[in-house]
């Protein structure tokens, strides 16, 4: 058998079914795919029905496929049996590399040829962990972003030696089944999202162990802050608007030197001309034709429809007082 293109893949497993495996079966099978999973842990099914259970009635409200049922969910006895006939298999084991490179390489075996494998690692490079499989060539990162069945962003990555053709079919796979891809030119620890993450994770957790903050200050200076702004315009974008009518050029001019202050605890990149002409132009390729006041009016809008999808418009708050 060989792979089925992506628009015609109707069936669809999920190799561990934890909060991440669980969650990607829920997204596909509203997704309107039969999903096969396999678990070794002895209450995983009764687990995973429940997480299903759970996530169904959000999915239920962003609307299913045609014939998405939670009863088109299979769980599989042994991996062997998951994998028999899958057509695309997405694996979500526990985040240790030694563990990984023995699972993808019996998955490797088990699994049709030219079947692409993916893996839901949060920052190993397939590299890394496709060095036991015969086949390494299908197997590649699809990296998700909890709950897969809500949040879009999948990020996909090959190893050296995963083919491009692998990492083209996921790709285009991933978009019909709902996500939203990028698909990365080479692989980096952590990929692009957990990379930033891990960024932010690391100043909390030193703010916290040196008694700096509390978490809940933590916390509160994003979703009260900078996050209202990211859920729709990403941090260089929002930047761009600190610069006022000069955009990023003038950002970048006017705060560049402070990069060296000690805000952050992280080495800092060396600010030369070329980075500081990559960032402008990143920009403005970003805006994609939208001016400084365009892009200005959509974040301001942008930051009232999330304060008003959350409960957090002033007029909200002030019911709720009324109410209690
Ligand atoms: N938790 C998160 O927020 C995110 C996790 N990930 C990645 O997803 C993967 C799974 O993480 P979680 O779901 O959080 O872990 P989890 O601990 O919730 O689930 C892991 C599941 O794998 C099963 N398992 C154990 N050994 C196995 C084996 N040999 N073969 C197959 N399944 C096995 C366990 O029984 C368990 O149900 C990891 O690679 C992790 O880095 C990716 C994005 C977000
Ligand atoms: C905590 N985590 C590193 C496993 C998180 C991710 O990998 C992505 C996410 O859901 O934020």
């Amino acid at each position: 058998m060989t792979a089925v293109p992506p628009r015609e893949v109707t069936r669809i497993t999920c190799i561990g079914a934890g909060v991440i495996g669980g969650g990607w079966v829920a997204h596909f099978l509203a997704r309107g795919y039969d999903v096969t999973a396999w678990d070794p842990a002895p209450q995983a099914p009764e687990k995973l029905r429940r997480l299903v259970d759970a996530a169904w009635p959000a999915l239920t409200q962003l609307g299913l496929a045609e014939g998405a049922a939670k009863d088109r969910l299979t769980v599989a006895a042994t991996l062997e049996e998951a994998c028999a006939e899958a057509q695309f298999v997405q694996e979500s084991a526990p985040e240790k590399l030694e563990l990984k490179q023995q699972l993808l390489a019996q998955l490797d075996a088990a699994t049709p040829r030219d079947v692409v494998i993916a893996s839901s690692t949060s920052g190993y490079p397939m590299t890394d962990m496709q060095t036991q499989a015969a086949g390494p060539d299908r197997l590649l990162v699809g990296h998700p972003f909890n709950p897969p069945y809500l949040i879009p962003l999948v990020e996909v990555a090959g190893g050296d030696l995963t083919s491009e053709r692998a990492v083209a079919w996921a790709s285009e796979f991933y978009e019909v089944a709902g996500k939203s891809v990028i698909t990365m030119n080479r692989e980096l620890p952590g990929f692009i999202a957990n990379r930033l993450q891990e960024a932010l994770w690391r100043e909390a957790l030193h703010m916290v162990a040196n008694g700096e903050a509390t978490v809940k200050e933590i916390d509160d200076s994003i979703t009260e802050g900078p996050g209202l702004r990211w859920a729709f315009m990403g941090p260089c974008l929002t930047f761009a608007l600190a610069g006022g009518e000069g955009g990023m050029g003038h950002m970048l001019d006017h705060f560049g030197p402070s990069l060296k202050s000690p805000w952050t605890r992280l080495e800092a990149p060396e600010l030369d001309s070329a980075l500081r002409d990559a960032m402008v132009a990143g920009c403005e390729e970003a805006a994609a034709g939208r001016t400084i006041a365009d892009l200005v009016a959509e974040r301001d809008q942008g930051v009232i429809d999330v304060l008003r999808a959350t409960g957090r418009l002033p007029g909200a708050k002030a019911e709720r007082k009324a109410g209690s």
